[in-house]
């Protein structure tokens, strides 16, 4: 029996091979998409609920090497993300994890009007008001929601990403993790300026599953070169 090859983001690995091992990478929702600012439409039935979200400080996370960057164990009972795109659900905080790139010219998934940015945060949040876990949310259309926030690479370092990639050289291979000994409160990976673009996608990377209401915030977080690039 052929081994699955392991998935990965080269010619032979990459997106353009993944549906032959992932078939929902073939399908109709796939993220991530560039955002054409200038056919977005803003929402006008102001109805639209504003998007709330809340979070508990948590110590001790554990964070793993993906091979591919850094993912952050962080279930979190306690945490709520709801209104905006999500209807009447309740979405609940599962990990959170970055896509960096090898310069800060790149990294980010999503682009906007064709710019990528240097790297790109997700929150990923899963719906418990009608799913009894993660790996079943992932089976639904509205299975999980995830905040997706752009990295700006400048010359003030963020704190909190520094409390992440602080640990990167405990953890140099793919698979191994660590402790995070600092309190980490997500609320603080957030912008601002909270507006959003928001559409119905997919996992951007295999499974594929789509099953992700993506809400991409429109404000970068600055953060410095050391802190987004892998060497
Ligand atoms: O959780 C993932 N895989 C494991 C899995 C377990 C059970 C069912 C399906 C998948 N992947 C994944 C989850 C969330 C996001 C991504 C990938 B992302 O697109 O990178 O950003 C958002
Ligand atoms: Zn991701």
């Amino acid at each position: 029996r052929v081994m699955a090859a392991e998935w990965g983001y080269s010619p032979t690995n990459g997106p353009d091979v993944w549906a032959r091992l992932f078939p929902q990478a073939g399908g109709a929702r796939q993220s991530p998409v560039d955002i054409c600012t200038s056919i977005a439409s803003s929402d006008s039935n102001l109805e639209m609920k504003k998007l709330t979200f809340a979070y508990e400080s948590q110590s001790d996370l554990r964070i793993l090497n993906t091979g591919h960057g850094w993912k952050v164990e962080a279930p979190q009972s306690g945490s709520r993300l709801e209104g905006g795109p999500l209807g009447e659900d309740i979405y609940q905080l599962e990990q959170f994890h970055c896509h960096w790139g090898e310069t800060s010219a790149e990294g980010s998934e999503h682009t906007v009007d064709g710019r990528a940015y240097a790297g790109e945060l997700h929150l990923v949040h899963w719906n418990t008001t009608k799913y009894q876990s993660f790996a079943e949310a992932a089976q639904h259309p509205d299975g999980l929601a995830v905040l997706g926030v752009f990295f700006d690479v400048g010359n003030e370092s963020n704190d909190e990403i520094e409390k992440i990639v602080s640990t990167l050289s405990e953890i140099k291979f793919k698979g191994q993790f660590t402790d995070i000994p600092d309190v980490i409160d997500p609320t603080t990976f957030l912008p601002s300026g909270l507006g959003y673009w928001t559409y119905l996608g997919s996992l951007t990377t295999p499974p594929c599953n789509e099953c992700v209401i993506w809400i991409v915030y429109k404000e970068p977080i600055t953060v410095t070169e050391e802190q987004v690039t892998y060497h």
